[in-house]
């Protein structure tokens, strides 16, 4: 049930005094003290003063996107109106975007939260968004501000500080504290990964700390994740797993849903981010994640910030959002692709209850620290999605093997050609064996075939293949028609012999046969219909590897690769697959270069189409008299394409925008180009 909070009929006035804050006047900036000569110190002023002027010229940022125009907004203004930015607490801010309350699933409780919360907010029109008002009481606000600094922030949890210093292993915190304290007569001191430069005082880099990388460390550089990952606290764990339950099926009326299951959620991944007062995060789409399919949680601690959420392109004029102490974002659906960013940090907002005055024992020198900062603390399930069709409403997820190395995993595209050749259409029976490869059973009774299992041993049995050293040594076998192409191209490709059609029985076994052979592994397309070759196997001491829908027998099958297999696609795309799997993994072929063989040479042909469209094809020759044209029409295509993808990686998020520098933002952060740049 949602209840509408619609806008009070008048302004009060407890919530007129957040709506202007005016920051105090900036101080005038003194060059950096790196530049030392006067010649150096007059042209960085003279930059100053172009910059300023600039700024000053709207119509240079005329044709600025959406978001980007919020973004300097919410930056450079200083005196901020705040009647356009939606604050959950304020709901008559929101002026044209009603907010709903909405029901948690379960409650946040005390154990986790230090007090119960039973209710979350959308907005309508924002497609996945959650926003669930500051669940914890202000003792467990210390609790984790403490953990974002000391405990979670501790190596080898990556930060933006590594670079450029060795950071011990007790974390830069404790060092911290302990030079705060002066518990040890020597000073501590951090050296520098470059032996030219003196150690450093912990106190002097502190306030340096931009981010820190929790679970598979992300590259910056690379956007991607790394296969290593450290474990996450049991603590942060517990809590993001609570939160995503408590939003689990919160939505709005028939226009999007949160179905993630929590049981399928797993903390893998987050960022720490560390701001100054000064401090801003730039637009951009948190998209390396693998699942996507999973809520993001954002927790945010200390000062308030102005929260920009867009669309999927800049071009989306964002909503502002005014974003709290201890309050919960959760990103799931359209909102997890969405751009978004921090422009601002709410001068004078840091809670009492986090600030100095706090008679904590240990809280000074948090307290201390948080005068001047925030912490947004995010978790992501940044790799594995358990089930290939996690999303109850069977949409397909990307899915990950978790002990695979990353290049053995299957793109995009490989999903997508397996979901279009139909691999995971199973039948309706199962036998107990093939169980483990069943997803689930659909309501006209097929069984769907769990995906990421069936490239797990895909990749298995092109690695068992990709040790025979002579590749004649392999026999594959398809008794099954539509097997038959697919199989002689697998065996073509990989040197491999094929027997397609009848088996002769005493192939493996009797050597007066004239087709007898002793090959050292075979390959089958059915368990049933091949199965007098996998017993021939059996007697001899063969290995076996087979392709195996839901009802296969898997007696004496040692590899059972589970796939639909028999559909002509589905059969001419897994020896596809497998045969480019061997081809990698021997070398003879990269991971980056598409394969050139094309997928559809692998698929049953009907003799009598096949000849049909060979007397087409000539006729059209004939008629055209041009082979080159075509030829070059199709590089065109190609050429066309790769333009694209260019254009795509181009535009990538967090490549900044030329100004973002000139405003001289994220000073400290500069340390890092990643986070600016
Ligand atoms: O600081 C925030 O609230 C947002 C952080 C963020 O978007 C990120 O780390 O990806
Ligand atoms: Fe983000």
């Amino acid at each position: 049930m949602y209840i509408l909070l619609l806008p009070p009929s008048s302004y009060s006035s407890p919530c007129f005094s957040l709506s202007l804050i005016t920051p105090p006047p900036t101080p005038p900036i003194l060059p950096p003290s790196h530049l030392t000569s006067r010649r150096q110190r007059k042209i960085w002023e003279q930059q100053q003063r172009d910059n300023a002027v600039k700024r000053q010229r709207k119509d240079i940022y005329e044709n600025q996107t959406s978001f980007r125009h919020a973004e300097r907004h919410y930056k450079l203004t200083r005196e901020l109106d705040f009647a356009n930015v939606v604050d959950f607490d304020q709901p008559s801010n929101a002026k044209d975007k009603r907010i709903v309350s909405v029901p948690l699933h379960n409650a946040l409780h005390e154990s986790l939260f230090g007090k119960t919360t039973d209710n979350a907010y959308i907005v309508e029109g924002v497609n996945g968004l959650i926003y669930i008002p500051n669940p914890f009481s202000p003792d467990k606000q210390r609790h984790y501000v403490k953990q974002c600094l000391s405990t979670y922030a501790l190596p080898p949890n990556k930060s933006n500080l590594d670079p450029h210093y060795k950071i011990p292993a007790q974390g830069l915190w404790q060092l911290y504290t302990s030079e705060q304290q002066q518990q040890q007569q020597e000073q501590q001191r951090i050296d520098s990964t470059n032996d030219n430069e003196e150690p450093v005082s912990p106190s002097s880099i502190i306030h340096k700390l931009r981010w820190i990388t929790l679970g598979y460390q992300y590259d910056w550089t690379t956007k991607k994740y790394n296969d290593e990952a450290y474990p996450i606290a049991d603590d942060l764990s517990e809590l993001t797993k609570a939160i995503v339950a408590a939003v689990e099926g919160i939505g709005h009326q028939d226009e999007w849903k949160n179905s993630y299951p929590s049981d399928r959620f797993k903390a893998e991944a987050g960022v720490i981010n560390y701001y100054q007062l000064k401090d801003t995060l730039m637009g951009h789409v948190d998209q390396s994640e693998r699942n996507m399919d999973a809520p993001l949680i954002s927790l945010s601690f200390g000062h308030a910030c102005i929260y920009l959420l867009g669309g999927t392109t800049r071009d989306t004029a964002p909503i502002p959002i005014y974003l709290k102490s201890g309050d919960v974002l959760i990103m799931t659906g359209e909102c997890r692709k969405a751009y978004h960013g921090v422009p601002r940090i709410i001068e004078n907002s840091l809670p009492e209850y986090l600030s100095t005055r706090v008679k904590d024992e240990d809280w000074e020198l948090y307290g201390s620290y948080m005068s001047t900062s925030r912490i947004n603390l995010n978790i992501r399930q940044a790799r594995t999605c358990p089930s290939f069709f996690c999303a109850p409403q069977n949409r397909l997820q990307v899915f990950v093997m978790s002990n695979l190395p990353t290049i053995l995993s299957p793109t995009e595209e490989d999903v997508q050609l397996l979901l279009s050749a139909q691999c995971h259409i199973g039948t309706k029976n199962v036998t107990t064996r093939m169980t483990p490869y069943v997803f689930k059973r659909r309501a006209d009774g097929i069984n769907l075939i769990n995906l990421g299992k069936t490239w797990e041993k895909l990749i298995f049995a092109a690695r068992v293949i990709a040790a025979i050293e002579n590749p004649q040594d392999i026999v594959v076998i398809s008794a099954r028609p539509y097997g038959h192409r697919a199989a002689l191209k697998f065996a073509k490709y990989i040197g491999a012999e094929a027997i397609v059609g009848r088996f002769t029985p005493g192939t493996f076994t009797n050597y007066i046969t004239r087709s007898f052979r002793e090959p050292r592994l075979i390959i089958t397309t059915d368990p049933r219909t091949d199965f007098q070759a996998i017993k021939e196997a059996s007697y001899v001491n063969i290995p076996v590897i087979s392709l195996a829908d839901t009802d296969a027998a898997l007696q004496f099958v040692d590899v059972a690769i589970p796939t639909n297999n028999k559909g002509k696609h589905a059969l001419g795309l897994i020896y596809w697959l497998l045969a480019r799997a061997v081809l990698r993994l021997r070398g003879t072929l990269d991971y980056q270069t598409p394969w050139e063989v094309m997928v559809d040479m692998f698929f049953y042909r009907d003799p009598e189409e096949a000849e049909k469209e060979q007397e087409a094809a000539a006729a059209a020759a004939a008629a055209e008299g041009d082979f080159a044209a075509t030829a070059e029409a199709a590089t065109g295509e190609w050429a066309v394409e790769g333009a694209e993808t260019g254009a795509l990686q181009a535009n990538a998020d967090w490549s900044a925008p030329t100004d973002w520098a000139e405003d001289g933002a994220a000073p400290a952060a500069a340390a890092n180009s990643s986070w600016d740049a």
